[in-house]
């Protein structure tokens, strides 16, 4: 009844304080004054209070979170280098042990293919120092896990951004790097609609960052870098040779792949840098990345989630060139082997140098659903399948490489067939997620 009174009280209530009529008595201005002063020291209490509340419940600037979304914060979390018994690291870690040895930056060293040829490099000999900014686009525990199998190797890895012009060149100052291996980038083709402007970041800012670096090193290094078997995007001549066009990418990962390329091209032009890209094609296997389909459909059939198989127009098979790891890290020494020194020094060209583009592929397309018959096989499980159209998100229906020059140039010839590749997945899949009881990665 009280409440009812006190509603039916707020009913005389003016709507809008605008429809106040102007009193003119003095007594009852000073006491709207003070009612007005009342208002507005309860409101600012009860804004400095959702303030109060609202950055007690946000992350911390330093959360991974918050560093995920923002490309430009993930670079900022690197930690700190320098220092004598940083430098000594670094000298120790590139020191050639083989007499025609060289000596390699690898950036992405913390990565999945990163990982391989740094140690792939040093078994034979060659000084291997890596660089990797270990960001959270994927499990960082595998990177750093990744990490300590290199530092057991002798290959210290840096921990820094590329986008770090001052890191680059202190780099430089304390090793006259002869190549650079940079395989760092932001991966995956879907993640792209998500997530643009690390790309950008990564693929774009962070390339010409690396290549600025290098053609001011002096001597020059030469660079083989990771392009990838996405720039051949819409392409429909099969199998996909590097003189196809590539001008229509399906992703903003592989348009900034082909941006890659183009840089690459000014780079050598004017200042004589000798450069080397790679495309890459759907590259798998042990510490492999967990973002790729091979990895999830891994863990997810084996934890009896469903995966979904994207088919395309009219149950159309989505297929791809998958290639296994060492056959990749065969193309990636032989490209370093074969390639010609830079020309230029001081940041000026003196000569033309070598420019290339190869595909490292392994010219037989699997199609998705064997990819997966083949899990259920080594896995003894069935899969809980769901057939899906292929999202409109940066997908292709299918890749095939033409390693003719490949072959000629770097004498580069796969050998592992996806049976037996995805057989020596799993078992390090198996056998990495139970050391320890570790959670399943991915
Ligand atoms: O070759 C390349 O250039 C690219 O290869 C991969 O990209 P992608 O071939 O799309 O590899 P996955 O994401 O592992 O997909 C493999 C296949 O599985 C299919 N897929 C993926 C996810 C899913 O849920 N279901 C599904 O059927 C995809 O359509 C694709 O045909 C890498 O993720 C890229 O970084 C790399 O540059």
């Amino acid at each position: 009844m009280s409440q009812m009174k006190s509603i039916s009280h707020l009913d005389n209530a003016p709507s809008t304080p605008g429809k106040f009529k102007m009193d003119k008595s003095p007594y009852i201005h000073r006491l709207r004054w003070h009612s007005s002063m009342a208002k507005i020291a309860f409101y600012s209490f009860v804004f400095v209070g959702i303030l109060l509340v609202f950055f007690l419940r946000s992350p911390s600037p330093t959360s991974s979170a918050a560093a995920a979304a923002d490309p430009a914060r993930r670079a900022l979390i690197t930690s700190t280098w320098g220092g004598a018994s940083w430098e000594k690291r670094v000298r120790s870690s590139a020191r050639v042990r083989t007499p025609r040895g060289i000596t390699v930056l690898v950036t992405g060293a913390g990565g999945f293919v990163g990982v391989h040829v740094s140690l792939a490099l040093k078994r034979r000999g060659d000084g291997v120092l890596g660089l990797d900014n270990f960001n959270d686009y994927y499990d960082p525990s595998l990177k750093r896990d990744r990490q300590a199998l290199l530092e057991r190797s002798g290959v210290f890895v840096v921990e820094g951004d590329i986008n770090d012009g001052a890191l680059l060149r202190k780099l430089f100052d304390v090793v006259p790097f002869s190549h650079v291996m940079h395989l760092a980038a932001q991966a995956g083709v879907r993640y792209a609609m998500q997530n643009p402007s690390s790309y950008v970041h990564s693929n774009i800012a962070g390339l010409v960052s690396v290549l600025e670096a290098c053609k001011s090193a002096n001597p020059q290094p030469a660079v083989v870098w990771a392009s990838s078997s996405s720039v051949y995007g819409l392409n429909s001549k099969v199998p996909f040779s590097e003189r196809d066009r590539t001008d229509q990418p399906a992703s903003l990962y592989a348009a900034t792949k082909k941006a890659g390329e183009e840089i690459a091209h000014t780079y050598n032009h004017i200042y004589g840098l000798s450069i080397t890209g790679l495309r890459f094609f759907t590259v798998y296997g042990p510490w492999g990345r967990p973002d790729m389909a091979y990895f999830f459909f891994t863990k997810d059939i084996l934890s009896g989630r469903s995966i979904n198989i994207f088919e395309g127009p009219n149950h159309g098979t989505v297929a791809r060139d998958f290639t296994y790891i060492d056959d990749i890290v065969k193309g990636c020494l032989a490209s370093l082997d074969t390639a010609e020194k830079s020309t230029g020094s001081g940041g000026k060209k003196k000569a033309p140098a070598q420019l290339r583009v190869f595909n490292l592929g392994n010219t037989s397309p699997v199609p998705v659903t064997e990819l997966v018959s083949i899990l259920e096989k080594l896995l003894k499980v069935k899969a809980n399948k769901k057939m899906l159209k292929m999202p409109r998100n940066g997908d292709v229906q299918f890749t095939h490489a033409n390693i003719s020059l490949a072959q000629k140039e770097l004498g580069y010839k796969p050998t592992t067939d996806l049976q037996t590749g995805l057989k020596k997945f799993v078992k390090w899949y198996l056998g990495y997620n139970s050391i320890m009881g570790r959670k399943s990665v991915g």
